[in-house]
């Protein structure tokens, strides 16, 4: 770096590339303390079907269900990281467009900018009531055999402080969040969401290893307890276990036999306790070069947001959640950034309007479930993101 190379602020990042009504993706892995931005001169590409493997560099952002939304790919045309605080163009972008992003970072404060909201007016939301009957039928209905599991969700509009604001919020979540994957994206049409999420849906790091998890089974972290001392009850034990039977069966379907399961084991993700089984694949010894792709196909709503078997628990979904979960349960994150592939499942989230917020959570239903605990779990759930609120 030479000398004089300038540096910049995160914040300045952000917010000169929505001035500019750029679509731009933050996001932070897991135990590290660095953040990467992709941002995009041209509108986010909407994909039908990801290829991960040959993709270009890029952040995918993609609903629970395609259809009313679409999946999009944020390419990486602008990359900053806050560890070097550089900016680096790719080879795509002509030198008008390094001046103009140039120009929009040094443009002095307070600069004039919004978030991305959602296309729509509307934003489809579930309420107390529709919940809990939801939860009874659903019972009703994996007692009397046509499903084992599924997952029901629910929104909760909250009122944006007046002191809100998007990079200081994101900012807050990676300090109090530093075990999730924490991102901001906001997307011209597509909206703004922020969240901190606990589950992985497919990674593969740099040291070629194919990584997906088993999460499932909730209860409140209790301060100062160690994990270990965690008692899970027989719902809980067997609703993970649904999950992982899921994994394991994505597994068998690519006769793929050559992977390594650990757990479950009892993890901390904000204020609750979930139980999860690692699995891995070593890529260098393993010759499945469309693994990474071929596993998101099969996975894709996992029984963690979705349930089993996937397709009556994705009807009764559609039959019976009320709302339609956009992004909420989908999938983000980076591909083939210089940390790999990592997608994780869109949880622990919130949506940003102009001047609210929209919460989502849901919980695992079973046999044994009942209306009242599931509408509490998933109030628990939310605090994730109720906490953020709060701190403005
Ligand atoms: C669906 C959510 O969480 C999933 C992940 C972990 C535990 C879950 C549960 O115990 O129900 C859910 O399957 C959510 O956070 O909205």
């Amino acid at each position: 770096m030479g000398a004089d190379t300038p540096t910049y602020t995160l914040n300045q990042v952000i917010v000169a590339a929505l001035a500019l009504g750029f679509p731009v993706a933050a996001w932070r892995l897991p135990l590290t303390s660095e953040t990467l931005v992709y941002i995009s001169f041209d509108e986010a590409q909407t994909v039908t079907q990801p290829h991960l493997e040959n993709s270009a560099p890029g952040f995918l952002f993609s609903p629970f269900i395609v259809g009313e939304q679409v999946p999009v790919f944020i390419k990486a045309a602008i990359v900053y990281s806050s560890e070097s605080r550089l900016i680096t163009f790719d080879a795509t972008v002509t030198e008008a467009q390094k001046q103009q992003f140039i120009v929009a970072l040094e443009t002095s404060q307070p600069v004039h900018y919004s978030w991305h909201q959602h296309a729509s007016e509307t934003i489809h939301q579930q309420t107390e009531t529709g919940f809990k009957s939801a939860v009874a039928e659903a019972v009703k209905s994996i007692n009397a055999g046509q499903m084992e599991k599924v997952v029901l969700s629910r929104t909760a509009a909250k009122p944006l402080p007046a002191a809100f604001d998007v990079v200081a919020a994101y900012s807050f979540i990676l300090d109090t969040y530093p075990r999730a994957f924490v991102s901001l994206v906001s997307v011209p049409e597509v909206g703004t969401w922020l969240g901190a999420s606990p589950e992985i849906l497919v990674t593969i790091d740099p040291q070629k290893i194919f990584r997906t998890v088993a999460l499932a089974g909730t209860q409140p972290a209790i301060d100062g307890e160690p994990v270990g001392n965690a008692i899970w009850r027989q719902k809980e034990i067997e609703e993970q276990g649904m999950v992982e039977r899921y994994i394991l069966s994505c597994f068998k379907k690519l006769r793929l036999r050559e992977y390594t399961e650990v757990g479950p084991r009892t993890i901390v993700a904000g204020n609750l306790m979930h139980l999860r089984t690692d699995f891995s694949v070593d890529l260098k010894e393993v010759d499945f070069p469309t693994l990474g792709t071929d596993m998101l196909e099969l996975l894709h709503p996992t029984s963690a947001v979705c349930g089993l078997p996937k397709e009556p628990a994705l009807q009764f979904i559609k039959a019976h959640e009320g709302y339609n979960r956009s992004y909420y349960s989908g999938y983000l994150g980076p591909v083939n950034s210089e940390e790999g592939t990592h997608l994780y499942v869109n949880l622990r989230c919130m949506q940003l309007l102009q001047n609210e917020a929209i919460l989502y959570a849901g919980a695992g239903i079973t046999g044994e479930s009942d209306a009242e605990k599931e509408w509490q779990e998933t109030q628990h759930k939310m605090q994730t993101m109720g906490k953020v609120l709060s701190e403005f």
